[in-house]
């Protein structure tokens, strides 16, 4: 294993996650539901704290994993999470439930991400993560912009589609939006993007004021 392995297993290894999250994890592992690595996990949790985020969005529910990350270490957060999969949706609420969530802080739509987002209020939210149908992902990263407000930000797990993105020679449709969206968000003036090798790799994009 090289050096850089090691660190990233290191970082992988390194959080503490609540009894929730570890049931979480196992029952979406088990389901088929690809969860947020442990230290994408950790960053969520991280960003929302540091960033006193109290408005959340999120596209793609999955049973929860993400979103006892989002609310861990922010009891006035509230998350509004969007997901197609019904029987994701209803083992997300056991799970947030599990956790001691409070339902009113918990707006959980079932539903097309692409057609419930374009639905919310604008400059509405703090912070939106983008972890569903990431073929339509450049899509969702243009509306997300507008539903979030000036010095909000939107993140984007998985932004290495399974390491697809550093290899020249993919190129599905997956990898080639992330590469756009990487390509338009580092080249922005109006946005600052941070490229974390965490988990699959975290994209964290803040809509600079102004
Ligand atoms: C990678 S999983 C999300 C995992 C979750 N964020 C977590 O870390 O626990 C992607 C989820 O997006 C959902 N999904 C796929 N297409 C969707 C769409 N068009 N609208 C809403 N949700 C969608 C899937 O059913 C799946 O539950």
């Amino acid at each position: 294993m090289s050096r850089l392995e090691r660190n990233w297993q290191y970082a992988e290894q390194y959080p503490t996650e609540t009894d929730a999250q570890v049931r979480a994890r196992r029952l979406s592992l088990e389901l088929g539901v690809e969860p947020v690595s442990r230290a994408i996990a950790a960053q969520l949790s991280g960003l929302v704290a540091a960033t006193a985020t109290t408005a959340i969005c999120e596209l793609g529910t999955g049973v929860g994993v993400s979103g006892l990350a989002l609310l861990r270490y922010a009891p006035e957060a509230t998350l509004t999470s969007i997901e197609i999969e019904a029987e994701h949706l209803r083992q997300a609420r056991t799970v947030f439930a599990d956790a001691g969530i409070a339902q009113s802080r918990l707006r959980l739509i079932e539903g097309d991400a692409a057609q419930v987002l374009p639905r919310l209020n604008l400059e509405a939210y703090d912070l939106t993560v983008i972890d569903a149908d990431p073929e339509r992902l450049l899509d969702y990263f243009e509306t997300a912009l507008q539903i979030v407000r000036p010095g909000g930000t939107i993140v984007v797990p998985n932004a290495f589609a399974h390491g697809r993105v550093p290899d020249p020679a993919a190129r599905d449709t997956v990898t080639r939006n992330l590469r756009d969206l990487l390509a338009t968000v580092g080249d922005s003036t109006a946005i600052a993007p941070v490229l974390s090798p965490a988990g699959d790799g975290l994209l964290t994009v803040t809509r600079l004021n102004g």
